[in-house]
């Protein structure tokens, strides 16, 4: 892989040439199609921690982390010290990312809806924080300090009234003193060093040392993305946030956008892990043959080369007859990260679907939403941001109402009411509405 020319590993694929066939296999996620054996090793590691607990999560932990721990939880001595271990600058920085992602997130508080939808009929809407929340942070490839204060700041916004970290410890049994950080900026002094799919089912399931929660959050690779989606199918009452999975970008960019910005956008997702996919959508040629060749230059700086190299390998880039053709085309693929680098990036908003996240013009790396600007990076991947949202502050609580209805608001709301139980044939409802009206009040 490390000696194949770019050329080779990446052609230009003319939209308008190929087959509808062709197009589809084009805009296919490369994780998706082992999804039948990923599927039964997953089930065989949650089975392995419905049955034996924290001496499973110990055992999957030695054969997937290289390394066997005495105990998961992490103490709060060991968080002081992972604080006291790292320099101010580091410090200050996932202080100013915390303090960019409150201000944004903090908008997003709701306040409760009262409506009176008629003289004495009274609803409202409410919001209450979910009680148990469990916040996983990838450590696989690369420990994700950044993703603790996406999950940790809306949690600590919405007071859930306990927050629990997972995260696999690397070889030494230690999670990065930059995540133990973060969490404690955050609030959370739940933390166990554990990952992978056993750390959503002990999520999900509770074993001896971790209790179970009601929702599950955050990315990570294909096992905890299978483990995230059977756990809340099989557990009642067990929630996730969405499938967060492999990174993804898609670049839209014109004759005037710079190939060296845009060759460094795919990179920065390339980089995330080998089934990562980045894909560039140009209605112009040379724009294409100039960002292969940055990407060449940029290929040869970065330590992460190799894992860049193999998820460009399952990447696109693609020349459409212009700009309009290349909107239709990520309206179908539906990418995570969705970056616009044309002359008017404005204009094109409105018209751009099913995207989790867009971000407009040349001074806009995805690398800002990834660390700082204050939006959320745990965004849906394998295109379900056609139906899911990105992660907001809401999906920390629920949603319930409350109505109180007068004698007289009864009595208002009494005909409709009747009329629609004699359609359903439901009479103890009626009855329950007529009894209250029958007398004087
Ligand atoms: N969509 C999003 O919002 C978003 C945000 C951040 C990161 N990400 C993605 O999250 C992913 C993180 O993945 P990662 O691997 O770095 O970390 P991870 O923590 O998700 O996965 C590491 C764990 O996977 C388990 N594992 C590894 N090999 C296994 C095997 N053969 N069988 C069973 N289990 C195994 C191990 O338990 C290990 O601890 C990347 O793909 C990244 O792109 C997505
Ligand atoms: N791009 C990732 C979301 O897909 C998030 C991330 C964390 N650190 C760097 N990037
Ligand atoms: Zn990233």
């Amino acid at each position: 892989m490390g000696t194949q020319s770019l050329l080779s590993l990446l052609p230009t694929t003319t939209w308008s040439n190929i087959s509808d066939q062709e197009q589809q296999n084009a805009l296919a996620r490369p994780a998706i199609a082992e999804s039948s054996l990923l599927a039964t090793q997953v089930d065989n590691i949650v089975n392995q921690v419905a049955e034996q607990g924290d001496a499973a999560l110990i055992n999957l932990t030695e054969r997937f982390d290289g390394i066997r721990l005495e105990s998961l939880k992490v103490t709060e001595a060991q968080v002081q010290a992972a604080v006291d271990s790292l320099s101010p600058a580091r410090l200050e920085a996932l202080e100013t990312a915390y303090g960019q992602i409150k201000r944004f997130h903090q908008a997003q508080q709701q306040e409760d809806i009262v409506v009176e939808t008629c003289p004495g009929v009274t609803c409202v809407l409410k919001t209450e924080a979910i009680e148990a929340v469990g916040l996983y942070i990838p450590a696989g490839s690369a420990p994700l300090p950044s993703t603790v204060l996406m999950l940790g700041v809306p949690a600590e916004l919405a007071n859930c009234p306990r927050k629990v970290l997972v995260s696999p410890p690397d070889k030494n049994g230690d999670i990065a003193p930059e995540v133990l950080a973060a969490a404690k900026l955050c609030g959370i002094d739940e933390i166990y060093a554990v990952g992978g799919a056993q750390a959503v089912a002990a999520l999900a399931l509770g074993t001896e040392s971790i209790k179970p929660v009601n929702k599950v959050f955050g990315p990570g690779n294909r096992f905890v993305t299978e483990a995230k989606k059977q756990l809340s199918q099989k557990i009642p009452g067990f929630a996730i946030d969405m499938p967060a999975g492999p990174s993804e970008v898609l670049v839209i960019a014109d004759s005037g956008a710079n190939a060296d910005f845009v060759a460094a956008d795919l990179l920065s997702q390339a980089e995330h892990g080998e089934d990562s996919q980045v894909i560039l959508l140009s209605d112009n040629e040379t724009q294409i043959v100039n960002v292969r060749e940055a990407l060449d230059r940029q290929l040869a700086e970065l330590p992460r080369a190799d894992i860049a190299r193999a998820a460009l390998s399952k990447s696109r880039l693609i020349l459409t007859d212009d700009i309009a053709m290349a909107v239709e085309v990520s309206n179908l693929y539906g990418p995570e990260h969705l970056i616009v680098q044309t002359a008017e990036p404005e204009s094109l908003v409105g018209k751009l679907r099913n995207a989790g996240s867009i971000f407009l013009g040349a001074y806009t790396p995805e690398s800002a939403g990834d660390y700082a600007s204050g939006t959320n990076h745990v965004l849906p991947t394998y295109g379900y941001s056609k139906v899911v949202s990105s992660l907001s502050l809401a999906d920390f609580s629920r949603r319930y109402t409350v109505q109180q209805i007068t004698r007289q608001g009864l009595a208002n709301l009494a005909p409709a009411i009747i009329e629609l139980t004699n359609a359903e044939g439901l009479m103890a409802h009626q009855k329950a509405v007529t009894i209250r009206l029958e007398g004087e009040g």
